[in-house]
């Protein structure tokens, strides 16, 4: 685990600074400290390398002096020539709400790796090139409160200091307020409450266009999100994929307190084409008035169990029931909003509220769907994408918008919905900070992650996101003492749509919208600049990670099942692993219920958090164990494994080598298929350990193997290898080698097949994960494991020294001996991600280094062959190696059984 006292340092006149606290811009200051104390964070202690990890910031040191006495322990050094604009926060000050976009830093915690050291000069990663990032790793967080509980949002900017240069000015709280703090800001607010901002957080707003900030933050959805737009269609949401060489011309219509429509043509350039005053305000003021609603969403919650039938007069009111087909009209279409009211004897207290609410709201959505189709006839646009907050994720208006742009532009255009809806403008602020370099980010370079905090809270909407663990806890206890179920948001039903224009009303599944909507979708992301796509992957844009389509009900339903089951007893292992003290046990059922919350909430609407795969539901789940602090959960199994499968290390390789080669690879893909079987993440092989001592396991299990397996092309892997009769193909250059679990599977199955590649003279890469997941083995936790079997293998220890894995390990060679006669490296990378399964368009920035001379790639186990990357095709050969521990997948992925194994070998296309 990195040190961090001996993290490196920068040299600022003679001064050394620790690297990682060069942001501290502060009044143009850094303070320059002994120990690394960032933002707390959800973010487990230390270790989390490369999501943490990033790029630095882009301080201006020249002219740094130091302020006062040399002697001082923590003496402030001076940055003149540094600007003010590492700012952190920008906030769009609406008629109805305020939006804060607000950054904060990753820790950097891994610096001093010395694996990574060594790894940078073997595969030519300079440090220099990672600082010329122009933008910060860090967390983009999104919070709204409504504008007239300003001081709500006022006392939240202060509490977390967003307007002292961020979350690091936490780091010493005795540094004056910084009284030249300027804020981006956009929205009329903006000029309303500039003295507000200036009497009681003692800063400027630096005002942004509002226009050019909705454009801006608008663009940069588009291109940076991978699941930013959908369309909404009879309940159905799709997400859409755009391609950002043919984004525009669009247009744009953000749904505010008023409309604004805007032709976008590209970055900066737009023009605000039409607007309409019939908008958000109108429906929540006129709803208030008319329903006596407290809040917002009670009056859309009355909505869904209105009837507009009651009050509006239809087609068929007019016509005796029948439709006026004549020019395309169903009776049940709106005649006239409201219509009704007028010809009968009835007062407001005759109609009931929430069919008032429905035709309102049914009234505002659908004039603006039609004003936004003519606007897009009138220059000849195909493409609309709504925003605002009046949307607020809620189907009945996003189908009454698509409704509307549907059915009068006959099916030409169509309407798309932002998940980012109402921070469009506070984004496009937040990147008016000019050196953020936002608008240079890429979508690999984002992470989206859904912390407790970030869903639920919303839902009061001046409500600040949970701060620390304990406050989400205690929020968690709240649900459970009360004797709650945390129920999952309901979404509605799809309504019911009858042609010709007609709607029905709305066939409401719930009774209660769901939680704030705009919260629950969107979550905070992370910029992690050194992501990259993994340059092996044959065609990157069609490339797609899940091989099994959540799209399907009953898919959904089974894994979310299979996860469900498997809970106790991961909170069991989870409590266990942190001692199991009451802390560790608090947090175990807090964890538990956060899980269940978000099973429940993504089984009710499965494209809450962006398209749904496997793989996003089980790296959620490690998520959520991160976020309550559960580091490792398998770290003893896992050690107990290792130790095991160390043991009998060298007798595995003394039968290895006393055979022939043919042989001897046959025997090891086997083994390592046998391995693979120890994976604590499939009930059935958990099961299976209660029958047996691991090495017991490992033998029944290799010896069950027999071929043909159900996917087998070893046969053509052997020919790739040794050739056939007269032709000897060289050897790989370099194999990538993704590695699955613990124990076994890594000790007596990966390592084994490492070494072989490596005595035929190929260089390999052990790619393994950068967070504990399940039982998986992490890069951290290589070293000393290779260092281990190196005790008993001179071609491991040779290579592991040229791979520079060696360097900390007191390793006894087999004959004493430590010539370093020439060997292919043995290096460790780790792959960017803390999940079972991996997306191959958002790797680690050393394994992107490591792919550039690899000619083979080897993916093993059911989640990074399987459930993830069974499809994906590769520039080079690719073998895909895992023994299916899931009866459903056999049966639906192999036509076959559990236990049966996979080994695919696909030759470089
Ligand atoms: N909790 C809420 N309180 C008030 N209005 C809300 C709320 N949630 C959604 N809205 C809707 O969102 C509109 C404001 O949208 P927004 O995009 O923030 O615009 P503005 O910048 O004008 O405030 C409101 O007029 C209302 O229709
Ligand atoms: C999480 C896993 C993909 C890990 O498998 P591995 O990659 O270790 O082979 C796998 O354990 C899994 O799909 N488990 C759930 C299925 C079950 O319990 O049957
Ligand atoms: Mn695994």
């Amino acid at each position: 685990m990195a040190n961090l006292t001996e993290d490196p340092v920068l040299e600022i006149n003679g001064i050394k600074v620790k690297e990682e606290d060069t942001n501290l811009a502060i009044d143009n200051k850094v303070v320059v400290r002994e120990e690394g104390q960032g933002e707390r964070d959800m973010s487990p202690p230390g270790g989390n390398s490369i999501h943490r990890s990033g790029s630095r910031p882009q301080l201006d040191l020249s002219k740094a002096a130091i302020e006062g006495n040399f002697e001082e322990k923590d003496p402030i050094i001076l940055l003149p020539n540094q600007s003010d604009d590492i700012s952190h926060l920008a906030v769009d000050l609406g008629g109805s709400l305020i939006k804060l976009v607000y950054f904060s830093r990753h820790e950097d915690r891994s610096s001093n790796d010395k694996r990574k050291k060594t790894l940078k000069e073997r595969l030519g990663i300079s440090n220099g090139s990672r600082r010329s990032y122009p933008i910060l790793g860090g967390r983009l967080h999104f919070v709204k409160f409504e504008t007239n509980k300003i001081n709500e949002c006022l006392d939240f900017i202060s509490s977390k200091q967003l307007h002292r240069g961020g979350m690091d000015s936490r780091w010493d709280s005795e540094l004056p307020a910084n009284n030249n703090a300027v804020i981006k800001a956009t929205g009329g607010g903006a000029y309303k409450f500039a003295d507000l901002f200036k009497e009681r957080l003692g800063v400027s707003l630096d005002k942004e266009d509002e226009m050019d900030c909705l454009v801006a933050g608008a663009n940069f959805l588009l291109k940076a999100i991978r699941h930013e737009a959908f369309t909404h269609m009879e309940g159905q949401k799709e997400f859409v994929q755009i391609d950002h060489n043919d984004l525009f011309p669009y247009l744009l219509v953000n749904i505010g307190s008023g409309v604004s429509v805007i032709k976008v043509d590209g970055d900066g350039k737009f023009q605000r084409v039409s607007g309409t005053n019939v908008g958000g305000g109108t429906y929540w003021g006129l709803g208030r008035l008319l329903t006596k609603c407290k809040s917002f969403d009670e009056l859309l919650e009355l909505s869904q169990r209105g009837d507009n039938r009651t009050i509006d007069m239809l087609v068929g009111d007019i016509y005796g029931g029948m439709d006026y087909s004549k020019i395309g009209l169903s009776a049940s279409t709106i005649a006239s909003s409201f219509g009704k009211a007028i010809s009968e004897n009835k007062e407001l207290e005759d109609y009931r509220p929430e069919d008032i609410s429905l035709s309102l709201l049914r009234m505002i959505s659908y004039n603006i769907g039609q004003i936004s189709y003519l606007n897009a006839l009138r220059f000849g646009l195909k493409r609309i994408f709504f925003g605002g907050f009046f949307i607020r994720g809620h189907a009945y208006t996003m189908d009454t918008i698509s409704f509307a742009v549907q059915f009068w532009s006959k099916g030409e255009a169509q309407a798309m919905f932002l998940r980012h809806e109402g921070f469009l403008g506070a984004l496009g602020a937040f990147m008016s900070y000019e050196k953020h370099g936002l608008d240079d980010l890429m979508v690999h370079q984002l992470v989206e992650r859904f912390p407790m905090g970030a869903p639920y809270t919303g839902g009061k909407i001046h409500g600040p996101p949970l701060g620390d663990l304990n406050e989400k806890i205690s929020w968690m206890e709240k649900f459970v003492r009360k004797g709650n179920e945390i129920t999952a948001p309901v979404p509605m039903a799809p309504t019911g749509t009858t042609g010709l224009g007609g709607f029905e009303v709305p066939s409401s599944k719930g009774e209660t919208l769901r939680s704030d909507a705009s919260a629950l979708n969107i979550g905070v992301l992370h910029l992690v600049p050194t992501l990259e796509v993994f340059p092996l992957l044959a065609d990157p844009k069609t490339y797609e990670p899940n091989t099994i389509d959540l799209a399907d009900p009953s898919e959904l339903e089974y894994w979310f099942t299979v996860l469900s089951e498997h809970l106790p007893d991961l909170v069991d292992k989870a409590v266990a692993s942190e001692g199991g003290t009451e802390d560790a046990k608090r947090r175990g059922h807090a964890f538990a219920r956060a899980f269940s919350a978000h099973l429940a909430r993504l089984m009710e609407e499965p494209a809450a958090y962006g398209k749904l795969g496997l793989a996003n539901l089980l790296e959620l789940r490690e998520e959520c164990l991160r976020e309550f602090h559960f580091v490792d959960a398998y770290r003893s199994i896992k050690q107990r494994e290792n130790e095991a499968s160390l043991a009998v290390l060298p007798d595995l390789l003394m039968e290895l080598d006393s055979m022939s080669e043919e042989t001897r690879l046959l025997t090891l893909i086997e083994g390592v298929l046998a391995a693979n079987i120890f994976d604590w993440g499939s009930r059935a092989c958990v099961d299976l350990y209660h029958k047996g001592t691991i090495i017991e396991i490992y033998r029944m299990s290799r010896n069950k193997m027999q071929r043909p397996w159900r996917v087998d092309d070893f046969d053509v892997f052997k020919e790739r290898m040794f050739g056939s009769g007269d032709r000897k193909p060289p050897p790989h250059r370099r194999a990538l080698l993704f590695v699955d679990n613990s124990g076994a599977d890594i000790v007596l199955g990966m390592l084994p097949l490492a070494r072989e590649l490596l005595r035929r003279g190929t260089e390999v890469v052990l790619v393994a994960n950068s967070l504990p997941a399940l039982n998986d083995v992490t890069a951290m936790e290589l070293p000393d494991i290779v260092a281990e079997a190196a005790k008993h293998c001179d071609i491991l220890r040779r290579a592991a020294e040229a791979g520079g894995l060696l360097v900390d390990a007191m390793i006894n060679t087999l004959d004493g001996s430590k010539e370093n006669s020439s060997s292919v490296p043995l290096m460790v990378v780790e792959n960017g991600c803390g999940s079972p399964c991996i997306d191959l368009r958002q790797v680690s920035s050393e394994l992107a280094a490591a792919a550039k001379d690899a000619d083979l790639i080897i993916l093993e186990g059911m989640g990074r062959s399987l459930h993830t990357n069974y499809n994906a095709r590769f520039k080079c050969d690719a073998l895909k190696l895992a023994m299916v521990k899931n009866q459903r997948l056999a049966e639906k992925l192999i036509k076959g059984n559990i236990y049966n194994c996979v080994c695919r070998y696909e030759p470089a296309s």
